[in-house]
């Protein structure tokens, strides 16, 4: 299986120097590495370089020695190359300087690339280039480009050629995706050893293009370091998550879902939550509501079984709810309580006694965390896994921010609540983040602005719990789960469209994703 790391500048820089003074690797060998791998980008884009123009941008650092190396692999295979270097020689980096070295003596165009008089020059090569490879900054940058390169920049985002950006795109800052005023927009990039944070975050992710993520010889244990604990999500980390089911099974062998949740006017998120973990491929769902709305589940799913609740004047899960509720508990793998719970005061004891009783992995989803509001300190007493659901709106309440401070640190945020709390975080909205316990980062690319429709979260609780219920721990499971809801997203969309996409859409999506991704 391969992991794909999400790296920040620093830790790909700690890599790289430990490749060289751990593992002996020369730091010019892995810059020849980089500019080899690039050559063959560029030959996947254009099938045949003989002949073909290249214009190269090269700034004064090691991604600008990495423009250098490509220079010299393209002249061999007979292209025409053109390199624009935006600095003096004499301020190279060391490995670069070598590079510009060994390109002067094979007698390589290198053109200066200073001032407003270069300009025209290098307007007269991007008009006939074939291809554009921007190495003027790479992971070292931060801040904006100065307005010089600013006009560079715009000039090589007018023009008609392709564009192969290394590393990242010039401007774009790595840790962020950060662009303050202009960047180079990219239709491919060739990145590193591992894709860059700000690779997939807003913009960074616009300037990309097509990303390719390339092995430059870092060794693989280096990059398998626990510390660097942000993990992509993608369809080969699930390879050996599904394992076929054997013969002599029954339904038993698939773990049994307790949903409880449900009251007047929002009988619908217990059932789709239902619903999606019996398409997870759980052996048995019980849903558990009010008395008062039992009629409606019980009509919707003839595979579902349900249990009648005692109910508040307001239709919603009563205390006096609990003795059944401890019962239903002791038959069930792995429960979920919250969606369509609505928020009452009463409701505040029933969550309480439900997370002190449920001696089980427990899901803790919508109105479910908004009574916990003020009271997140009785995670830690329980002593079975829990995951957590909430969108950015429900964590803010739970941590006592805005949404906007959530949204603007949203890895960091999960990272210490999943690590104070002791629970599974899944936090949700556009790159659901995944954050477990013991530190690790799961960041979900998958997904589309459709699904931010009425009961997609109730879905994706659904799959959560469907899956822990077949033996998935809790962490698995999130991480799992929020990548097939946003596949089943994906797929759902390609039929209706993400504006009248909704959540029993992704449900019913969901036997083509699970046929597709499990092996
Ligand atoms: N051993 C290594 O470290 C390897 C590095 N490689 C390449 O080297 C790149 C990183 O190289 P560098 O660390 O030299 O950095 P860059 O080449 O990305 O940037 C050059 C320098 O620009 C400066 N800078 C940052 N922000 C600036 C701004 N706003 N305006 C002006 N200057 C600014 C920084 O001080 C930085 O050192 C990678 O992206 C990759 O392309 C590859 O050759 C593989 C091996
Ligand atoms: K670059």
């Amino acid at each position: 299986m391969r992991r794909l790391k999400l790296l920040k500048a620093e830790q790909m820089k700690e890599i790289d120097q430990r490749a060289s003074q751990e593992y002996l690797i020369p730091s010019i060998v892995l810059m020849e590495n980089a500019g080899l791998q690039a050559l063959d980008t560029i030959m996947d884009i254009l099938d045949e370089l003989s002949g073909k123009r290249v214009v190269i941008l090269a700034g004064r650092g090691n991604n600008g020695g990495d423009g250098l190396v490509i220079a010299r692999h393209l002249i061999n295979a007979g292209a025409q190359v053109d390199v624009f270097l935006l600095g003096e020689a004499q301020d190279l980096t060391p490995d670069a300087a070598i590079n510009y070295h060994i390109l002067k003596k094979m007698n390589g165009n290198i053109n200066p690339l200073l001032g407003k008089n270069d300009l025209d020059h290098l307007l007269a090569k991007l008009l006939l280039a074939d291809i554009i490879v921007d190495a003027i900054y790479g992971i070292g940058f931060k801040g904006s480009l100065n307005p010089f390169e600013t006009q560079v920049a715009k000039l090589v985002n007018l023009s008609q050629a392709q564009v192969l950006a290394i590393d990242i795109p010039s401007g774009v800052e790595a840790d962020s995706g950060s662009v303050h005023g202009e960047a180079i927009r990219a239709d491919y990039t060739v990145t590193f050893a591992a894709p860059k944070l700000g690779m997939i975050m807003e913009p960074g992710r616009d300037y990309i293009g097509i990303l390719s993520v390339v092995d430059i010889s870092i060794p693989q244990v280096l990059l398998a370091d626990e510390k660097y604990n942000i993990h992509l999500l993608t369809a080969s980390m699930l390879k050996g998550y599904f394992k076929p089911r054997r013969r002599e099974t029954h339904k038993g062998s698939y773990g049994h879902v307790l949903v409880m949740g449900g009251s007047m006017g929002m009988s619908g998120a217990p059932l789709m939550s239902s619903w999606a973990a019996m398409r997870s491929g759980a052996g048995l769902v019980t849903a558990a509501v009010p008395e008062c709305i039992l009629a409606k589940i019980d009509a919707a799913i003839p595979e579902l079984m349900s249990r009648g609740l005692p109910y508040t004047d307001k239709g919603a899960i009563a205390t006096a709810a609990l003795p059944i509720i401890t019962e239903l508990l002791r038959s069930a793998t792995v429960a979920c309580i919250g969606p369509g719970m609505s928020s009452y005061d009463e409701g505040r004891s029933v969550v309480a006694a439900v997370l002190k009783k449920a001696e089980l992995p427990l899901l803790v989803d919508a109105d479910g965390l908004n009574a916990l509001n003020g009271n997140t300190g009785i995670f830690k007493e329980r002593s079975y896994p829990t995951v957590i659901t909430p969108h950015p709106g429900e964590m803010a309440r739970l941590l006592g921010l805005s949404v906007p401070e959530i949204q603007s640190n949203r890895l960091e945020i999960s990272r210490q609540s999943a690590a104070e709390w002791g629970v599974t975080v899944v936090l949700k909205g556009n790159q659901t983040v995944v954050a477990s316990p013991s530190g690790q980062l799961y960041v979900n690319p998958v997904g589309n602005p459709g699904m931010a429709t009425a009961g997609s979260g109730d879905v994706l609780s659904g799959i959560i719990t469907g899956l822990m219920a077949q033996g998935m721990n809790a962490d698995q499971a999130a991480w799992v789960g929020v990548y097939l809801h946003g596949r089943a997203g994906d797929e759902a969309v390609l039929q209706t469209g993400e504006r009248a996409l909704i959540a029993t859409d992704i449900i019913n999506a969901l036997p083509l994703v699970l046929r597709q991704e499990e092996n």
